[in-house]
């Protein structure tokens, strides 16, 4: 946490990069697991990874689970469940990845089209919701950023549900994020990147840095 702000560093692929992570204050570190992402790792080698980190939260990845995929996910030492889906995507599936994994561990990220909300219908079903870029041919990772305004109404409307702004946040526009949205929790990934699933380390700190001087300028 800088200053208040939560942030999770996603797309990491190795220790050195979590461990990166983790020295810069990273409050979660997100695994990737779906296989269409060029951050994609094997459930094993998360896990030998995670098994090397301190005890900072981790985030299992993923888009549009099957049971199954879930399952072996939540036996895998995760403590949360970001999941990437389509605003079509039956109840009843959402629902049985509630009942899978719990509200409390479940991080919907609904691939909302631009002016979209949030269906009331989700929201008893978990605590925390992920807003990233629309993309038409991607569920993330896209370095594109979102609809800032939309999150911000969404957080003003359910203050009881943690709000994670995602979605081409850099060391360059981090400042302007958090004043246009009000954002409480961040997300970063390709902005801290050399390349995809390969993290800048330097600049991942300037990143922290930028953080922490918005935070400094907003109690002036
Ligand atoms: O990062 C990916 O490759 C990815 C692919 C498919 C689903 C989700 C993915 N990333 C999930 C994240 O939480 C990213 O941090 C988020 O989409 C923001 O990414 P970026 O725009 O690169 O900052």
């Amino acid at each position: 946490m800088i200053d208040g702000i939560r942030f999770k560093v996603c797309g990491l692929t190795s220790l050195a990069d979590a461990m990166a992570a983790d020295n810069c204050g990273a409050d979660f570190l997100g695994f990737i697991l779906y296989p269409k992402s060029p951050r994609c790792v094997a459930l094993v080698q998360a896990q030998a990874i995670m098994s090397k980190l301190p005890d900072r939260r981790k985030v299992a990845v993923c888009v549009e689970p099957t049971t199954d995929e879930l399952a072996r996910m939540e036996q895998g030492g995760f403590d949360c469940f970001q999941i990437h889906f389509r605003p079509e995507t039956q109840l009843a599936v959402i629902r049985g990845w509630s009942e899978r994994v719990g509200a409390d561990r479940l991080w919907l990220a609904p691939k909302l089209p631009p002016g979209g909300h949030v269906n009331a219908d989700w929201l008893p079903l978990a605590e925390t919701f992920l807003l990233d870029a629309f993309h038409p041919n991607a569920f993330g990772g896209t370095g594109q950023t979102g609809d800032w305004s939309s999150f911000a109404r969404h957080r003003e409307a359910h203050p009881g549900k943690t709000w994670v702004l995602a979605g081409g946040l850099a060391p360059e526009n981090i400042a302007e994020a958090l004043r246009t949205t009000g954002a409480g929790f961040v997300d970063v990934n390709s902005g801290v990147e050399a390349v995809p699933g390969i993290k800048d380390h330097a600049k991942l700190k300037r990143f922290v840095v930028r953080l922490h001087e918005a935070r400094t300028a907003s109690r002036k």
